[in-house]
């Protein structure tokens, strides 16, 4: 292999086995210095192993890493880290009981010093500012109290500090799930300014606009091998997505017979954000897909909390006349059980229908889960396997058949879709349209315009009140970002 001088990674022949699963099968990767090379592949295709293994946190089991020109026998996060390698992984690093300060300085051991918590505190805020600006983050927030995309945002901005390593390559694995659109363009303008300041970035993502807009080549992972590679140019959303061996993308939209009169089906949720001025409550009928759009962290998370409590006890201002699931937004903190195996991830919430006599039947529990796991294409060669076992994407995946699996009649979902594949997307888009026909209600909070041209009826939220109350037809990506925007407090 020779050595291409602007060359800053090759990784040559990498192979990775989990037990039966193969991951990774021979694969090679070059990034020079100084581009943006986005990493693209259906849930499972093994970008986040092959970063894993460029980041040192897992050994490959055959292959080659040479960073700079120099072959790596013992590579570790620490040597990478020395070599100006940073990561912002799907699982957040950030330790959740320490400040965004000190979560700063275990980073940056050489911020020493009476004053180190300043010097970590001014370093860490001038980045935020500097990515995004308007972010309101303080140093001394716990890491703990702080909503997801304000998490990720310091996970970001921490990849890009710099005291006495240098930062050469930053490995991006899904930095925009997390972020309404307006802090991920942030972040995008961000990437592409340091790549022209010459640092190399490696984006993955499932949205497919952002990777052509913002990559300088394109490389498609396949079932653990890299299949395509060439500049971003070369691409369009129709060749990533046949090449990433999916289908075309089809408009999923409802069409006009799919639509239900406003309020002639049983009313499901009726309720009003704390912070409602006015009369606006947000109301779901029996067989209805409801929106809730506008910026992250301005009330809708609380909102669909609310209603997955009222389901149980009484809450002031929201009635809810059905059961209730809940897809939590948090995956990580909110979503799995790290110790299940996917069946018992997925059977958690149909307990009443896997019970036989006194005890959980697990003939039951197996024959739930194995039906998901073809219906919705969860990649796994066991579902007794950990749920930890699978690809990010994967768990999301069960995370939704563990609410559609659930005899629930209302279903809340928190930005379910992050990091979910292109293909399974549009599955699973038919999927709740064909639940909704059924007669289930969706209450569905995301962060992809997209997604909410799906929904019969968008709340938009401003400030924890809901600031817009449009239909379907009066939907359009400029009513729902003017709403969002107008008047909303710089956070
Ligand atoms: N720790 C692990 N134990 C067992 N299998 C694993 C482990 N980590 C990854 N795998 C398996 O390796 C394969 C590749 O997973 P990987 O996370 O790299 O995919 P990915 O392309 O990043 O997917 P996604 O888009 O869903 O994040 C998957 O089949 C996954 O189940």
């Amino acid at each position: 292999m020779t050595l291409e001088e602007s060359d800053i990674v090759r990784l040559g022949g990498v192979e990775k086995h989990f037990g039966a699963v193969r991951a990774l099968d021979g694969v090679d990767l070059t990034v020079r210095s100084g581009e943006c090379l986005s990493l693209v592949g259906h849930n499972g295709a093994g970008k986040s192993t092959l970063m894993h293994i460029l980041a040192g946190t897992v050994a490959a089991d055959r292959g080659r890493v040479v960073i700079g020109g120099d072959e790596q026998s013992v590579y570790s996060p620490a040597r990478a880290k020395q070599l100006g390698i940073r990561c912002v992984f799907q699982e957040l690093s950030l330790c959740p009981n320490l400040t965004v300060a000190e979560n700063a300085r275990v980073f940056h051991p050489a911020l020493t010093g009476l004053n180190w918590r300043r010097k970590a505190g001014a370093l860490i805020t001038s980045k935020l500012d500097e990515i995004f600006p308007g972010h309101g983050v303080g140093p001394s927030d716990l890491i703990q109290d702080l909503p997801i995309a304000r998490r990720q945002m310091v996970e970001v901005a921490r990849a890009f500090t710099a005291t006495d390593e240098p930062v050469r390559l930053v490995i991006l694995d899904e930095p925009t799930s997390s972020l309404d659109s307006h802090t991920a363009g942030q972040l995008l303008a961000f990437m592409r300014r340091a790549v022209a300041d010459g640092i190399s970035c490696i984006f993955i993502s499932h949205l497919l606009g952002e990777v052509l807009q913002n990559s300088d080549r394109i490389v498609v992972m396949r079932d653990g091998r890299t299949i395509a590679a060439d500049r971003a140019e070369a691409f369009d959303r129709n060749r990533l997505v046949a090449t990433m061996g999916g289908s075309e993308p089809r408009p999923t939209e409802a069409n006009a017979s799919d639509r239900l009169a406003r309020g002639k089906t049983r009313l499901h949720v009726r309720a009003r954000p704390r912070q409602q001025g006015g009369s606006t409550d947000l109301v779901a009928h029996e067989g209805e897909i409801i929106g809730l759009a506008g910026l992250a962290g301005h009330g809708q998370t609380e909102l669909l909390l609310t209603i997955f409590a009222a389901a149980t006890r009484q809450c002031p201002g929201v009635a809810v006349n059905a059961t209730v699931a809940l897809v939590a937004g948090d995956r990580q903190a909110d979503g799995i059980f790290p110790l299940w195996s996917i069946a018992e991830n997925i059977g958690i919430c149909s307990l009443r229908k896997l019970r036989q006599g006194a005890l959980i039947s697990r003939r039951l529990e197996d024959k739930l889960a194995n039906f998901w796991r073809d219906r919705i294409k969860i990649r796994t060669p066991d579902i007794h396997n950990n749920i930890l076992s699978l690809s990010g994407g994967n768990q999301q995946k069960a995370l939704f058949a563990r609410a559609l699996g659930s005899e629930a009649r209302i279903v809340l979902m928190d930005d379910p879709m992050r990091g979910v594949d292109i293909g399974t997307k549009l599955e699973v888009y038919d999927l709740i349209r064909e639940e909704a026909r059924g007669g289930r209600t969706f209450i569905w909070y995301t962060t992809e315009t997209d997604e909410l041209k799906k929904c019969d009826h968008v709340y938009v939220f401003r400030n924890g009140a809901i600031v817009a109350d449009l239909a379907r037809d009066e939907l359009t990506e400029e009513k729902v970002i003017q709403s969002s925007f107008v008047g909303a407090d710089p956070r």
